[in-house]
C-alpha cells in the first residue's frame, strides 16, 4: 500500500462477534484532503466500516492503513498518539449528560494536550473563545454553558460535530453526522464539515443517509449494499440506476432530504467509475 494515503483499506472484512459478518473484501483509497461520502442501505455496514477507520473496531480480514501508519502493528503509544489525529462524529454523541456544552466541546483536544492542561480545562474551561467560535459555526453558540441533557438530539448531535471541528483531526470521519437535524440545518453542518476539511486540509470521510446531500457536498460517493462495496465514483458520474440498485433492498426508494428529489440520468457512467 501506498504511503501517502490518509485511509487505505485492502481487502477487509469483519465478521460481528455474533457471527454477522459486515463487511466483506472492501478495497478502499483515500487520498489526504479527500472528501468521501459513504451511502447504502440499512444494514450496509457503513457504521461498520467508520468504526474500522477510527479504530475502534479491528479487522478480521485485510489490512488497513491509516496517515501512513499500521495501526495494529502500532504499540499502545503510538495507537494513542495516531487516534488523537482522527475525529469521529458519532450519531448519538457519546457525551455524558451532566457535562456542560463547553467542556464536551474543548473534550475535543484533550488528546492533544498534556495530562495537566487536559485536566485544568475540567475544572476551569481553557478557551471559552475556541468553543463558542465551533459552535457557532452551527448555529449554537448561545448554548455554550448549557447542561448536555438539557439539550434535544439534534442540538447534542451538533455539540458532538462542534467538538471534533475544535479537534482539528487530520482524518475526520462522521457516522451519519446529521441524522437528527433538518433539512436547512443539515445542510448547514454538512457544508460546515466541508469547510472544515477545504481550511484545514483534512480528510472527510462521512455517512449519509440523505443521498442528495452526499451528492450535493461531496467529490466522491462510496455505495456499500450488504458489506461489499459496489461502486466507488466521483460524485458526477453517479447515475439513477446506480442508486436504484443500490437500495433495491429498499423497494428503490432512495432516502433523501428534500422530497420529490429526482436525479436526471445520465447514461453511461463515466471511466473512472468502479463497479463491482
Ligand atoms: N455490535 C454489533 N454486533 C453484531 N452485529 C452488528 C453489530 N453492529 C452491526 N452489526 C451488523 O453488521 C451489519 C452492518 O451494520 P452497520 O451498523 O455497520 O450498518 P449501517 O450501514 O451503518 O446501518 P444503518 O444505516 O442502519 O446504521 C448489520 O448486519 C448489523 O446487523
Amino acid at each position: 500500500m501506498n504511503a501517502e494515503a490518509a485511509l487505505a483499506l485492502e481487502d477487509v472484512g469483519l465478521v460481528h462477534a455474533n457471527g454477522q459478518r459486515a463487511l466483506r473484501g472492501v478495497t478502499l483509497r483515500v487520498a489526504p484532503g479527500a472528501r468521501v461520502a459513504v451511502i447504502g442501505p440499512s444494514g450496509a455496514g457503513k457504521t461498520s466500516l467508520l468504526r474500522i477507520a477510527a479504530t475502534a473496531l479491528r479487522p478480521d480480514e485485510g489490512r488497513i492503513e491509516l496517515l501512513g501508519a499500521r495501526p495494529w502493528q502500532l504499540r499502545a503509544r503510538a495507537l494513542k498518539a495516531l487516534r488523537a489525529r482522527i475525529g469521529m462524529i458519532h450519531q448519538a454523541p457519546p457525551i455524558p449528560p451532566r457535562l456542560r456544552v463547553i467542556t464536551a466541546v474543548l473534550a475535543g483536544r484533550l488528546g492533544a494536550w498534556s495530562g495537566g492542561r487536559a485536566l485544568a480545562s475540567l475544572l476551569v474551561p481553557a478557551d471559552i473563545a475556541g468553543a463558542q467560535a465551533a459552535l457557532a459555526r452551527l448555529d449554537l453558540a448561545d448554548r455554550l454553558f448549557d447542561r448536555c441533557d438539557r439539550l434535544s438530539g439534534g442540538q447534542l448531535q451538533r455539540v458532538g460535530m462542534a467538538r471534533v471541528l475544535y479537534q482539528a483531526p487530520e482524518l475526520l470521519l462522521a457516522d451519519e453526522p446529521v441524522s437528527a437535524l433538518d433539512p436547512a440545518l443539515a445542510d448547514l453542518a454538512v457544508g460546515e464539515l466541508i469547510a472544515q476539511s477545504q481550511a484545514t486540509g483534512a480528510t472527510l470521510i462521512a455517512s449519509l443517509h440523505a443521498v442528495d446531500l452526499a451528492l450535493k457536498w461531496f467529490d466522491r460517493i462510496v455505495g456499500l449494499r450488504a458489506g461489499v462495496v459496489v461502486f466507488d465514483a466521483p460524485a458526477a458520474a453517479i447515475s439513477r440506476g446506480m442508486l436504484q440498485e443500490l437500495y433495491a433492498t429498499e423497494g428503490s426508494l432512495l432516502p433523501t432530504q428534500t422530497p420529490g428529489f429526482e436525479l436526471e440520468e445520465r447514461g453511461a457512467p463515466a471511466p473512472t467509475v468502479v463497479c463491482r
